[in-house]
């Protein structure tokens, strides 16, 4: 239980620079979730930080102590780090009780019989005790895992990949559970994932990272609507990036129309631009003389996520009620309903966002169906 610092840390391999200039910070209690592609450094990052890996650069520090520089490197056992893994092998000869209770080398037989029972309570397990792994589900055994880390009260928490070989709706229920306990029990703790929706139910503090480097570490709700680099707007959410030129008036020649915004005067006219669109930032709407086809569609529950193909051959992803139904091939009309402007330099580099104020939208004539132009 405690506060996590990494201040500017890299880990190389060989001629190999894995982690570069990674800075993130978690406060007491807090949960933080890497995202990012496959080989993009998560595992070495936690590993950095458990202590099986040492670092060229940088400093990490739990809590005020410093555990982690190029000049020094705290065992793993004086950090009091826990970790789970996605191979969380439980000893297989050992009953639930010794399992959860193997780390917890200095307390009493009844400390630990205590603290076996109050994990069991809290991971919905009560009276498992005597059980043995092999007569426990997969959603169970990963359960155990957890209460096995947690059991010697660790000062931070990492987790790696612990449920992916979980099934989906396994999986999403878990990261709902494991939160409730880990809050619970106040630990900091950090998790990497594939998975953006485990990361978006578990973590008050996300990031991305890409080659190394950690793009932004943020809330997942500014991850989502405030990506402050391409590469997340892309790899966050169902985003689609739109080209567009600034013209002299604060506005915004686009696909979707004349998009306008006053701080968009702070953008040289001419300047070509990429703008994020969430699925959720376009509403199916019958009256709108912006028209789309129906490609696909995809049904999430609650929501269809529809595939929409605009007259240029642009395509975007729209979010609507599973009441409402469109058939593939159809031809609708599409609201754009942007919160704020998320804007990028079309080289990659990052503009300043416009959080502020919603942009309005002003559908050109080029966007008028054929039928209505002509
Ligand atoms: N001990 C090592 N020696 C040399 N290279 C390594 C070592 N460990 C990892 N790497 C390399 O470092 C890169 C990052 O690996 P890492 O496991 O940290 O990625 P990751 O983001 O966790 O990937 P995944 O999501 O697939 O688990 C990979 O290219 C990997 O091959």
């Amino acid at each position: 239980m405690s506060r996590l610092q990494l201040d500017n840390i890299n880990v190389s391999f060989g001629d190999s620079h894995i982690v570069r200039n990674v800075t993130l910070e978690l406060q007491q209690g807090e949960i933080g979730c890497l995202l990012g592609p496959s080989g993009c450094g998560k595992t070495t990052l936690l590993r950095s930080i458990a202590g099986f890996q040492t670092l060229q650069q940088g400093a990490i520090h739990i809590d005020d102590s410093l555990v982690a520089s190029a000049h020094l490197n705290v065992a793993p056992e004086l950090r009091g780090v826990g970790m789970v893994f996605q191979d969380f092998a439980l000893f297989p000869h050992l009953n639930v009780a010794d399992n959860i209770s193997f780390g917890m080398r200095k307390a009493t037989s009844r400390e630990r019989k205590a603290r076996v029972e109050e994990l069991l309570n809290r991971i919905g397990l009560p009276g498992y005790q005597h059980r043995f792994p092999h007569e426990l589900s997969g959603g169970q055994q990963q359960r155990i895992a957890l209460a096995r880390a947690l059991a010697p009260r660790p000062r931070l928490l990492l987790l790696d990949e612990p449920f992916s070989s979980l099934d989906a709706e396994l999986r999403e229920r878990l990261a709902v559970e494991v939160r409730e306990l880990l809050k619970n029990e106040d630990i900091t703790a950090l998790l990497v994932t594939h998975d953006q929706q485990e990361a978006f139910a578990m973590a008050d503090k996300a990031g991305v990272m890409y080659q190394g480097e950690l793009l932004q570490w943020d809330t997942p709700y500014q991850l989502y609507h405030q990506p402050k680099h391409q590469l997340v707007a892309d790899f966050i959410g169902h985003g689609v990036l739109l080209q567009g030129v600034v013209n002299h008036d604060a506005s915004l020649t686009s696909p979707l129309g004349q998009l306008s915004h006053p701080s968009l005067l702070t953008i040289e006219a001419g300047t070509q631009v990429s703008f994020l669109v969430r699925p959720d930032d376009i509403v199916p709407d019958a009256t709108s003389r912006l028209r789309a086809t129906i490609k696909a569609r995809g049904f999430r529950g609650a929501h269809n996520l529809y595939t929409v193909e605009l007259p240029g051959g642009i395509k975007l992803l729209t979010l609507s009620p599973s009441h409402e139904q469109f058939q593939v091939g159809a031809n609708i009309g599409l609201r754009p309903e942007l919160d704020h402007l998320v804007i990028f330099a079309a080289n990659l580099c990052e503009l300043p966002g416009f959080y502020d104020q919603a942009p309005t939208v002003q559908p050109l004539p080029s966007v008028l169906p054929k039928a209505q132009t002509a």
